[in-house]
């Protein structure tokens, strides 16, 4: 119950703080001991202007201006070192947020499904993920220093002025909430120029993807010039909205620190009667400057406080971006693997969402080491019956693993429930071995073996130990194929969904692979979608798609009912190419 009211509070601003009290606590102190002795300062600059009216007049000697200089000089030094120190915390501070909060967002975005990823666009995620973070984590540098450097230092100057002549620093610091409520006004403005920001940003980092991801495609079909005049209005468009919440953001301070300042016209005026004997008070030089001295750092850090207001509105943005994301999630039993046994489907059928039905009256029965093949025309939702298990978007029916609902089952439970193989490989840039294993302790060879790439890898030149680029990108597209079918086969579930995984192999290939994989899938059972009937005749059961019905039943069944399955078994058992009979065109997956 703790843990679960813990990671409840990530979504929590005040939850970063608590975490960092240590380091805060830290610049607490040297906050305080910066800040409080920042007043030596116009108190020794007093004293000095003073010393040196004395001297001329000869009432003191150049001793006493020593002594005065060196505890000037030694008050400094602590005041810095002390600064030194908060400075080091506060940084250590930002970081420490920054870190825990990437933490947190990458855990939840790595646990999003890819269709909420999609839905949010690639770009807007790249944006929270890097900007929004750095963003808040400044704004609270920047709240957490200025506590010190404005708050403890505003405080400790007023008190000052308030001593020397009250009524002349009531008078002075009149203009001090003007600037505050200015910068308070320029709020809406500030978050509505830097969320604009944001967005263009994030459009401006999914157009960089677009480009760097399909440029072979641009080029090849002459297209370059115009995606980069396209690119060039994201761009402008990008830095148009950076100029514009950089205006809002940067240019008011100095407004502000005009406005501070403006009480320095009375004090000129006041401060000279109280010299003269004529004002509120009965000063000396020396109270005179230390006075006027003060009222500067005060003004100077008020404006401050003000600058401050912004910042906090633009970290006030990147929040609200990232908060519903900031859910801790946990690693630990992400994957559950079930036992394996029977699997029910009654009447499923599934449409995207707001969308016409793809598939209705799918049922099935099956038991572990059955292999069910599922083919169809072109688009007839071969993919998305095999997504409808990963149960990333709700479907109608019953889909039952002994007899539980997968919908109702846990993430991590779906997740060692159903093993899921896609067109894309999703292979990393790391090595042959750590693609297969992703971490497990295992060898490796047996998977290689099984999908009829040992002998290929044993002859690169680093083996099992051979980087194979990101994507798989130096792997031909039969070799990323069987190494992800590798690592599926390693990471075996009761269920394993495997969309065209032989549709870059040739024919004997395909049926050595096919052939291990009964043996090595014994105890799960398999779902196989494919264009390539030459293996149907061996599937224990087939799906045959058309017109959004899913009928089950056994290879010669289906022959027998519908003459579209005949014809492309028919016409693929004579050797022609699969492609040309199929409808619709060329099958995407095929590299
Ligand atoms: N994420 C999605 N959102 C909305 N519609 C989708 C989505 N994915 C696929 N579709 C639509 O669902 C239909 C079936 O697509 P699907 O990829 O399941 O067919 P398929 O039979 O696997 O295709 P292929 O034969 O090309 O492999 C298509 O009309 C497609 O436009």
């Amino acid at each position: 119950m703790k843990q679960i009211s813990e990671a409840a509070k990530k979504d929590q601003i005040l939850y970063y703080f608590k975490t960092q009290w240590p380091v805060l606590l830290a610049v607490t102190f040297s906050g305080l001991i910066y800040n409080l002795g920042l007043l030596a300062g116009p108190w020794f600059e007093g004293r000095m202007t003073g010393c040196l009216v004395d001297i001329l007049g000869g009432k003191a000697g150049y001793r006493d201006m020593l002594v005065l200089v060196t505890a000037y000089v030694i008050s400094i030094a602590i005041v810095q070192i002390a600064r030194y120190i908060k400075r080091f915390y506060v940084r250590r501070f930002a970081n420490n947020v920054n870190r825990d909060m990437k933490e947190i967002l990458y855990r939840s975005l790595v646990h999003r499904s890819r269709a909420e990823l999609e839905e949010e666009g690639v770009g807007n995620v790249m944006t929270k993920a890097i900007l929004d973070v750095d963003d808040c984590a400044e704004g609270m540098r920047k709240f957490t220093t200025e506590i010190f450097d404005t708050g403890v230092a505003l405080a400790a100057y007023v008190g000052m002025l308030l001593f020397y002549d009250w009524r002349l620093a009531i008078l002075g610091m009149l203009f001090l909430p003007v600037s505050y409520v200015l910068a308070e006004k320029m709020k809406r403005n500030v978050q509505r120029t830097g969320t604009a920001y944001k967005e263009q940003s994030g459009d401006l980092s999914a157009a960089t993807l677009d480009r760097a991801t399909n440029a072979i495609t641009y080029r090849v079909y002459g297209r370059e010039k115009e995606r980069k005049q396209a690119y060039e209005a994201n761009l402008t468009d990008y830095e148009t909205s950076a100029v514009k919440a950089n205006i809002w953001s940067t240019a008011f301070p100095p407004l502000y620190r005009i406005i501070s300042m403006t009480g320095v016209l009375f004090i000129l005026y006041f401060g000279s009667r109280n010299v003269l004997g004529t004002g509120w008070k009965i000063w000396d030089v020396a109270a005179f400057t230390t006075f006027l001295s003060c009222f500067l750092k005060l003004a100077v850090k008020s404006s401050h406080a003000a600058k401050l207001f912004n910042a906090v509105h633009k970290a006030q943005v990147s929040w609200k971006r990232i908060k519903p994301l900031m859910k801790e999630t946990t690693y630990e039993d992400d994957s559950l693997v079930q036992e394996s046994g029977t699997l029910e489907v009654s009447d499923v059928s599934f449409a995207y969402p707001g969308r016409e039905k793809i598939y209705e009256d799918f049922n099935l029965s099956a038991t572990p080491g059955q292999i069910i093949g599922v083919t169809g025309a072109v688009a007839c939702g071969k993919s998305t019956l095999g997504k409808t298990f990963l149960c990333e978007y709700p479907y109608e029916g019953r889909i039952c693993f002994h007899g539980k609902e997968l919908s109702g089952m846990t993430k991590a439970e779906q997740n060692g429930m159903v093993g899921y193989l896609g067109h894309d490989p999703e292979l990393f840039n790391d090595s042959v071995r750590n693609n297969i294993l992703l971490g497990d302790d295992d060898d490796p060879e047996k998977y290689l073996k099984a999908v009829c790439f040992d002998g290929e890898v044993a002859e690169m030149e680093e083996g099992m130990d051979t980087i194979v680029g990101n994507g798989g990108v130096r792997l031909s597209g039969g070799q990323a194929q069987r190494l992800a079918l590798a690592r599926t086969l390693c990471h075996k579930r009761p269920v394993l969904i495997l969309d065209d995984p032989f549709s870059a192999l040739d024919r004997k290939t395909e049926e050595e692979v096919f052939a291990n994989l009964r043996k090595m899938a014994a105890d799960s059972i398999v779902i196989l979608l494919s264009h390539r009937l030459y293996l149907f005749p061996e599937m224990d059961q087939v799906l045959w798609m058309e017109d959004g019905k899913v009928t089950a039943g056994t290879h010669e069944q289906i022959l027998e009912t519908f003459p579209e399955y005949a014809r492309l078994y028919e016409a693929q058992a004579d050797g022609a190419d699969v492609h040309s009979t199929q409808e619709g065109g060329p099958d995407h997956a095929e590299k």
